[in-house]
């Protein structure tokens, strides 16, 4: 394991702002710490780089008990949404900026260099200043500039969450295919569910100072440890007394399922290749979404105050209504 985080708390006067978190991640692995706002993800990322101390926990970096290490004898490199980069200095001064005050042999610095700039697509605007570049190329030179002291651990907040979509997109593509190339350990913090589920192989899901649930993209949406992961990582409707996604319901149009809900559908949206159904259900407050595809819906036939029967799909992904339970860590 490359990170060991154990009982890891941190309070900022009364507030508890992380509780008992316990983590482990592995040595090449790219991870995303994600929640909503306020939950703790840069306070956790914070106290792995050694910027902020626990008040109790220990953090382990590639064996190397680290709890008490400033950062920079911890080897990880930092990156923030908003970029530290030394204005006054070219493109490729500032990578070579952290070689050099580690005296590292100029050629041996030049040829590094050139390797980064190679790697973050930056190589032709080498010679300009920060300033003449946009807000992604200067990203990615903060990445460049992060990785050139071959940190063990890369450790990045929210490093795309100043950019347009367009751009966080594409760099969001681009990180992935980075670290497929360099496979340097990398956790990186976002509130951003797709960001998450596109970029990591594993996701920390973490909520109010606590871990919801640890586990691939794939894990998290289709095994969601509670309603609160649930509804986080995608759309959730209500069913009677479950919460499902919208594409888990299926829909009859006479009743035959044992236990299905008759409603009727008081809204029909194309959406692409989809159909999102509302539907009023007898006995429910809250109408239900449903979704399918347009090939089916026209299969049955369906219209503005159509008769169906709705009920969970063999397999359904499903959650009860009314326990929220306080969820026991759901590791991979
Ligand atoms: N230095 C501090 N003093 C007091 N409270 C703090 C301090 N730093 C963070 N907090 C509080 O701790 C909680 C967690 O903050 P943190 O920045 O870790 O959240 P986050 O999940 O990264 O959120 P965001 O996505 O908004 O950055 C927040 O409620 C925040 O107000």
């Amino acid at each position: 394991m490359s990170i060991e985080v154990r009982g890891v708390d941190k309070r900022y006067g009364d507030f508890v702002a992380l509780d008992d978190i316990n983590v482990s991640l592995p040595t090449g692995q790219l991870t995303a710490l994600l929640g909503p706002s306020g939950g703790g993800k840069s306070t956790l990322l914070r106290i792995i780089a050694g910027l902020e101390t626990a008040d109790s926990g220990t953090v382990e970096i590639e064996g190397v008990n680290a709890t008490r290490l400033p950062p920079q004898k911890r080897n990880v490199g930092f990156v923030f949404q908003h970029y530290a980069v030394f204005k006054h200095m070219t493109v490729a001064k500032n990578v070579a900026f952290g070689l050099e005050i580690r005296k590292r042999p100029k050629a041996e610095v030049k040829a590094k260099v050139a390797e980064l700039l190679e790697l973050v697509h930056l190589s032709q605007f080498a010679h300009r200043l920060p300033a003449q570049l946009s807000g992604g190329q200067r990203q990615r030179l903060a990445l460049a500039r992060a990785l050139a002291v071959e940190p063990t651990v890369l450790l990045l907040d929210e490093p795309f969450g100043a950019l347009d979509a367009k751009v966080r997109k594409e760099l969001r593509d681009w990180l992935r295919r980075l670290h497929d190339e360099v496979h340097v350990t990398t956790v990186f913090v976002t509130h951003d569910q797709e960001e998450a589920m596109e970029v990591a192989d594993e996701i920390v899901v973490i909520n109010d100072g606590r871990i919801e649930q640890i586990g691939t993209p794939d894990q998290l949406y289709d095994e969601p440890a509670n309603d609160f992961v649930m509804g986080f990582l995608g759309e959730v409707t209500q069913l009677g007394s479950l919460r499902l996604r919208p594409h888990d319901i299926e829909v009859a149009v006479e009743p035959g399922v044992p236990g299905s809900s008759a409603g009727v559908v008081t809204r029909a949206l194309r959406v692409g290749f989809e159909v999102r159904l509302t539907v009023d259900v007898e006995g429910q407050a809250d109408p239900v979404l449903v979704v399918l595809s347009r090939t089916h819906a026209r299969a049955l036939d369906l219209e503005l105050g159509s008769r169906v029967w709705l009920s969970p799909t063999t397999g359904a992904t499903t959650v009860p209504v009314l326990a929220v339970p306080r969820p026991e860590v759901a590791s991979a």
